[in-house]
């Protein structure tokens, strides 16, 4: 035999009535044995005791009552149910007419919810010519006189399940009440709440049941909500122990009692969905499975009560004192935490009783209060729990280190010594988050990480092609999830939750609203996104002005984007500091050479204490593809500059490269990673527009190339034989001191010198330090480009995922 328990939500509409009806049907004609238990529909239970609230304060409760039988009846206007809804008659009336009501009143209103669904389903079942029973566990179950939460007298009560169903077996299908039950005097008592799984398992354990089967509205029980964890997957096995631990600390399908009668008698229980009866569940056996961390439970409704008194310190009994007197007023706590110092206690209670609990300890404590020895107790009430169930202190600090890199700052913790559990304690607003965090660390199914993109032209758009390319592939390697939830240019932003796809570009034309830097936080907030990343791909100054409030907003930065790091040193220093106290990275490879690991290489090499002396070079990819060709070939400067720039080599204003400041930035940078404190003023810059082109703006430079040709070509020509032009940065003198030279001009050199020897489009560092001595460290490559760029972009991306 197997017992089969059908919840509220299963029920709760024709929809749903009729997938009940449909495996019950399945089973009955393959053969199988089943017992069912129902429970009241939909909000049913809810719902009489609004109706309760409202009757016992004289208020019109009528149309409620009518609204709640309008429900009951809707889809099944050929049942009859005069009885039950005359029964509700009567009882409000009552309740309405004395202005009070008992908790057996209760019970007896609660109970008319279960009868009216079994019968319900009965009454279908009889019609599709099934021999179904209506079982009213009010004559069967038997329990104490404890109204609302009645504990059942197993003896009597197996005695009579085992009875009825002896008289009623075979092909009969008991349709059987969940959750309501009868006193010894024969009055009407309910098992509390998930009170139906209870009946089951009960009738299970007194029937000695193969398996008991609990359809729910989910496919099992998951590694978390999944209407609050996208990623959440199904456990397909647990233990008893496991799932005992889970319904402790809240996983709402199942309740902790129910569990018992089942480990009694060994019978599995498989927790299966109505809505997709195929699916295998989750099965729950007494045999242990495989280790490791099993789920995220969340325990809502719950405040969190703080005592604090320095003069406690070292007194014996404190601690005894407070839960007395919760106990006292039946206040249970879930959650303790208490400091070796003993100068506070925090813990957690129900939300409903934290007012109470206040008040239990303020008279508890008033003498001390007087004594200043207590000085504050305080609820927050705004906080849910978080229980990690099967996670140990070994490696608890991953979970921990990404909440705090996510801004979740746990109000408390505390875990369990002998089972693997710890529990949280978050601010409600930060529940979802801290949850997607968590599961993204523990289960190490894809840790999500959030990327805002900031301007999508050349070196950004094409940083969205390659991530939405290798973004599978990523998350298979590197259990990354990489989701790109908004992209932004200077006029609009497309925000997407869920992540862009290979349409991107239509879709912030088509659905990009107008934006600024708060509009992107704000959404990253009210979606709960974690791991957040701000990828700034422009050469906007005005941007680099959000880099503080996205930091103090939980971003990491990333940029392609040199201007932050050229701006004045109170500004790069200020930037940093933010960084360090919101523990926020800013990770800037491609600002000198690109896709070249080149800043890397000299933090590394400054950081262990090497003295770089000098780095020299060609700095910019732009400028070396111009001047290596227009050295080499026989060629029109201004051919090859337009070739540059339509290769996508030059900055988005072509000026900037020519006026030399973009090299200087890049010398700049340097500088300053050595930690030199120079400012852009003193960058002595060989400016290669003639004065006569600098004024007006891009385009109108750009029409005007043609006039470059007679400049360069006699510069050109004025050089001794064998040599080649190259555009160069220079960062010497004492790097010892305060500020450094930083030189960028024009140099004719020996075509077979190292710059001499530069090809296409590739930069070339040459690093001098003390241990190094004369042979620099060369490092050399593309140094310009937007698939380069955008690849260098991306590595930093990537670092930022392992370093969280
Ligand atoms: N090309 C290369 O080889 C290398 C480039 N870089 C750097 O990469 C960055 C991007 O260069 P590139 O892709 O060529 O430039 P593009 O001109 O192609 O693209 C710039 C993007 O930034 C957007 N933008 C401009 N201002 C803002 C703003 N205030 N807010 C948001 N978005 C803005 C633009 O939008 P809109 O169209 O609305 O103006 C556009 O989408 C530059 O900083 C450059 O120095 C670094 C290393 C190498
Ligand atoms: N315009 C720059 C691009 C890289 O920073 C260059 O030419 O080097």
């Amino acid at each position: 035999m197997k017992i089969l328990k059908f919840g509220g939500k299963s029920l709760a509409n024709g929809k749903g009535i009729q997938s009940v009806i449909d495996i019950i049907e399945d089973k009955v004609k393959s053969g199988e044995r089943i017992t069912v238990v129902i429970s009241a529909r939909g909000k049913s239970t809810d719902e009489l005791e609004q109706i309760l609230e409202v009757a016992v304060k004289n208020k019109d409760y009528k149309e409620q009552l009518a609204a709640f039988k309008k429900y009951q009846i809707s889809d099944f206007k050929a049942m009859d149910l005069t009885e039950e809804f005359e029964t509700l008659d009567k009882l409000f009336a009552g309740v309405s007419l004395i202005g009070d009501y008992s908790k057996r009143i209760k019970d007896q209103v609660l109970s008319q919810g279960e009868v009216i669904a079994a019968k319900l389903v009965t009454q279908i079942l009889k019609e599709k010519g099934i021999d179904a029973n209506f079982t009213d566990t009010r004559e069967l179950i038997v329990t104490d006189a404890q109204f609302g939460d009645a504990q059942p007298l197993d003896k009597l009560s197996k005695e009579n399940v085992v009875s009825h169903f002896n008289k009623y077996n075979g092909a009969t299908v008991n349709i059987v009440t969940g959750f309501i039950a009868s006193n010894t005097k024969n009055e009407t008592t309910t098992l509390g709440r998930n009170g139906s799984n209870y009946t089951a398992s009960l009738l299970a354990n007194y029937l000695d049941a193969d398996e008991l089967q609990s359809f729910t509205h989910v496919n099992g029980i998951y590694t978390a909500d999944p209407e609050l964890v996208t990623d959440a997957r199904k456990i397909e096995r647990l233990s008893f122990v496991e799932a005992n631990e889970l319904a402790y600390f809240g996983t709402n399908v199942l309740h902790a009692k129910t569990i018992i009668p089942l480990i009694e008698k060994n019978i599995p229980l498989r927790i299966l969905n109505t809505f997709d009866h195929k699916s295998e569940g989750t099965l729950i056996t007494s045999e242990a499975s495989e280790k490791g961390i099993k789920s995220l439970s969340v325990l809502e409704n719950v405040a969190l009560i703080n005592l604090e008194g320095r003069g406690l310190l070292g007194q014996v009994g404190v601690d005894a004192r407070i839960f007395k007197a919760l106990a006292f007023r039946g206040i249970s706590v879930s959650i303790i935490s208490q400091g070796s110092s003993e100068r506070g206690i925090g813990f957690v209670v129900g939300a409903d009783s934290a007012k109470e609990a206040k008040k239990a300890l303020e008279e508890e404590f008033e003498a001390d209060f007087y004594k200043r020895d207590v000085s504050a107790i305080t609820i927050e009430g705004n906080v849910s729990v978080i229980s990690i169930i099967g996670q140990d202190l070994s490696t608890f600090h991953k979970p921990y280190n990404a909440l705090i890199k996510n801004q979740v700052i746990p109000l408390l913790f505390n875990n369990t010594i002998t089972g693997k559990n710890v529990s949280l304690v978050v601010r409600k607003n930060q529940l979802h988050k801290a949850l997607n965090v968590i599961h993204g660390e523990v289960f190490g199914i894809a840790k999500k990480i959030n990327l805002a993109i900031f301007g999508h032209g050349l070196v950004g758009g094409t940083l969205i092609d390659q991530i939405l390319k290798s973004a599978k592939d990523i998350q298979k390697r590197k259990k990354v999830d990489l989701n790109i939830f908004a992209v932004g240019n200077s006029r609009k932003v497309l925000l997407e939750k869920k992540g862009v796809d290979q349409h991107w570009k239509t879709a912030i034309e088509k659905q990009g609203n107008s934006y600024t830097i708060k509009d992107v936080i704000q959404f990253a907030n009210e979606n709960h996104l974690e791991n957040l990343i701000a990828i700034d791909n422009t050469a906007s100054e005005a941007f680099t002005k959000n880099y503080i409030t996205l930091a103090k907003n939980g971003f990491d930065l990333v940029s392609s984007n040199k201007v932050a790091n050229t701006l004045s040193f109170g500004f790069y220093k200020e930037l940093r500091n933010i960084l360090e106290e919101n523990q926020k990275q800013y990770l800037y490879e491609t600002n000198v050479g690109a896709g070249l690991p080149l800043i890397d290489t000299i933090k590394l090499l400054h950081l262990s204490g090497e003295n770089i002396t000098r780095i020299k070079g060609v700095f910019s990819g732009s400028l070396s593809y111009l001047f290596n060709n227009f050295s080499a070939q026989e060629r029109l400067f201004s051919e090859v500059l337009r070739e540059a720039i339509d290769l996508g080599f030059t900055e988005p204003d072509p000026r900037e490269d020519l006026c030399g400041n973009d090299v200087g930035r890049k010398l700049l940078i340097l500088a300053r990673e050595l930690d030199l404190n120079n400012e852009f003023i003193d960058v002595n810059i060989d400016n290669l527009i003639p004065e006569n082109l600098r004024a007006g703006d891009a385009q109108q430079f750009l029409v005007r190339l043609k006039e470059l040709d007679i400049v360069y070509e006699k510069i050109k020509k004025d050089q001794k034989k064998g040599h080649v032009l190259r555009y160069i940065g220079d960062l010497h003198g004492d790097l010892s001191k305060e500020k450094g030279i930083l030189d960028v001009k024009l140099v004719s050199v020996p075509q077979e010198s190292a710059l001499g020897q530069v090809k296409g489009s590739d930069s070339i560092f040459e690093i001098y330090t003390e241990s190094y001595g004369d042979q620099p460290i060369v490092i050399q490559g593309a140094g310009a480009g937007a698939a380069v760029t955008a690849r260098g972009v991306f590595g930093d991306v990537l670092r930022l995922t392992e370093k969280g």
